[in-house]
């Protein structure tokens, strides 16, 4: 009965036609999370040596891999949950706790609230690039301090500028350069250790100049100074990296020692730090200009043992 009665339309919600990347992420579980997460890592790093190679077998078999895991999106989706599930929220949680803008229970102080409520993001001072975003409701972006520029190799939505920051073109004047730049878990992405150097490299193009901050008058401006009690001279040009612990604590080639002395050769003071039991985070304060000879740091043993990861940041001097 009824075998030939034409299947009904279905009636398909916008979203349908939309690329994989723009609906919302499948739910994993923890340990499906960390081991997809790893997978990658370790598949990028493959792909990188047979590229080095010039395998272009290889090559070609651990893109199809890679993509078989669902790609970056498929990473990306990892990675965001990864934020929510290991960490009790995101990374920028930290950075906005560093300002005073959040108390110590990691919630907006009221002067926050206030500036969020009051929806002060475009006009908001204190500009922020933030690389390798996943989304465009961290702490940072919906806080109304910052005037946020968002970048990601692969973007996730709106409000996410697909661009590499290593192929994006340098600064003209100071009104494409920021207070801050965040590398939150970005530097461990990236698989050759010469490029991390080279993104560090970047930021002093991107950032101002110590001392040479645009103005700042708006009442934003007074807000961040009432709610942190600080000047924003004492927390800017600055640049907010979060790496995996084991990247510097256990590491053959780069320790906290090690990256602090090739961050203070491209000008920058340590001014606040966090252990967790995953992560590390830093605030990176520039006091100092652009060093007229590009440093070089080779990648280096500095401590030895089969259980060590090979993280290292190099930097090739000029
Ligand atoms: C592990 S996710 C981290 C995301 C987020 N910032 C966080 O803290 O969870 C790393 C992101 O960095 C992005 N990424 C890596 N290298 C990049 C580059 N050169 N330019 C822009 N984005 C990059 C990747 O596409 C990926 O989405």
């Amino acid at each position: 009965m009824g075998a030939n009665k034409p299947a009904p339309l279905r009636v398909r919600s916008l979203t349908a036609g939309r690329p994989p990347t723009a609906r919302p992420p499948k739910s994993i579980s923890r340990k499906a999370t960390k081991r997809l997460i790893n997978k990658h890592h370790q598949l990028e790093k493959q792909r990188l040596q047979a590229v080095v190679r010039k395998d272009k077998a290889a090559e070609a078999a651990i893109t199809a891999e890679v993509e078989a895991l669902g790609g970056l999106a498929r990473y990306q989706q990892a990675s965001l949950q990864g934020q929510h599930r290991e960490r009790g929220g995101d990374s920028s949680r930290v950075l906005m706790q560093w300002l005073g803008l959040y108390d110590a229970k990691n919630k907006p102080t009221a002067a926050t609230a206030k500036a969020g409520s009051v929806g002060l993001s475009p006009s908001a001072p204190l500009r922020m690039l933030e690389v390798g975003a996943l989304s465009n409701d961290n702490a940072c972006s919906i806080s109304g301090y910052f005037d946020m520029e968002r970048i990601d190799l692969n973007s996730q939505g709106p409000g996410i500028k697909q661009q590499d920051f290593l192929q994006r073109p340098r600064p003209r004047s100071d009104s494409e350069r920021f207070h801050i730049i965040s590398l939150s878990l970005v530097l461990n992405y990236v698989p050759q250790q010469s490029d991390r150097g080279e993104m560090l490299l970047r930021c002093l193009d991107f950032l101002y100049e110590p001392g040479m901050m645009p103005a700042q008058c708006s009442e934003v401006q007074a807000t961040v100074e009432a709610a942190a009690n600080k000047t924003v001279a004492e927390y800017f040009p600055s640049v907010f990296m979060v790496l995996p612990e084991p990247c510097v604590a256990n590491s053959r080639y780069l320790d906290e020692e090690k990256l602090t002395t090739i961050m203070s050769a491209l000008g920058f003071d340590l001014l606040k730090s966090k252990a967790s039991q995953r992560l590390v985070y830093y605030l990176w304060l520039r006091t100092r200009p652009a060093p007229s000879v590009a440093p070089r740091f080779p990648k280096k043993e500095l401590r030895s043992g089969p259980t060590r990861n090979n993280f290292s940041i190099v930097l090739q001097g000029t």
